[in-house]
């Protein structure tokens, strides 16, 4: 299977010197086409780090990041807008929402701006599947952050990209909200074919994916196929006591 985002010797130093901190130390991993994978790891083990570079939102200081098969490396800031409209979606726990756009708009703004016309069967579908049907017309601004979130869950989802990258796209949301969009995510992933990379501290939310891997001080420490609730958080407990960050 074709990595969808492939990571190679990648490195990522924060400040020169004494008081330097490696986030990320020498991550090789790629992330199968089609699938849904999780990742995990104590506070401060790299995970946004990782997420940040492999979407070409941060550049790594040394090391190489590929997307559907094209390096990143040497791209201009042009370029790799480019290359992230046309393939990647993001969600992120900063929603990102324009605050004069109403929800509808906020949704197919990715899609305008790749200059895509929007299906619109599709976008509302995802509109409703979120449970926001009765707010297509309502700006961030009158939406609960629980809300804002499925706005920026239905962003990702109606874009159709080959990537979603999501950092903790549930933590906002109430239990059952949070299952309704893992499910969304997995079936985004089972139907459509999409790469979806996970960032959560939830060991429900990584059981809705097909893949867990587990960070440590910058470095992949283990990776989980099929996991459950219950074996995510046996091996976290067990990472987080390895780990020179987490108390
Ligand atoms: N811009 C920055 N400048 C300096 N250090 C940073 C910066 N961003 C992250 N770090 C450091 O890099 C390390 C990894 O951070 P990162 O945010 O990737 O961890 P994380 O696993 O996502 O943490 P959390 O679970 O707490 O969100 C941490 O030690 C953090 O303090």
């Amino acid at each position: 299977m074709n990595a969808a985002v492939q990571l190679t010797e990648v490195s990522k130093v924060y400040g020169t010197g004494p008081g330097s901190v490696t986030a990320l130390d020498g991550v090789t991993h790629g992330f199968a086409e089609g699938t849904f994978t999780a990742v995990m790891g104590p506070s401060g083990s790299g995970k946004s780090t990782l997420l940040h570079c492999a979407a070409g939102l941060d550049s790594p200081t040394s090391g190489d990041v590929q997307l559907v098969g094209r390096s990143l490396r040497g791209l201009n800031e042009t370029a790799l807008t480019e290359l992230r409209r046309e393939h990647v979606a993001f969600v992120f726990q900063s929603f990102n929402l324009m605050p004069t756009l109403t929800v509808r708009q906020n949704v197919v703004l990715p899609l305008t701006l790749a200059g895509k016309s929007p299906d619109r069967a599709w976008v509302s579908e995802v509109i409703q599947r979120v449970g926001l049907g009765d707010r297509v017309r309502h700006r961030p601004s009158e939406l609960s952050g629980g809300q804002q979130q499925r706005v920026a869950i239905a962003r990702a989802l109606a874009a159709r990209t080959a990537i979603t990258f999501a950092d903790e796209p549930t933590g906002a949301l109430d239990t059952a909200t949070a299952l309704e969009v893992l499910s969304l995510l997995r079936d985004q992933s089972r139907a459509q074919g999409q790469t979806i990379v996970m960032v959560t501290h939830d060991p429900v939310a990584a059981s809705y994916a097909d893949r867990v891997v587990f960070l440590v001080d910058g470095r992949i420490v283990s990776e989980a196929a099929r996991p459950t609730p219950e074996s995510v958080a046996a091996q976290l407990a067990q990472l987080s006591s390895r780990s020179k960050v987490s108390p």
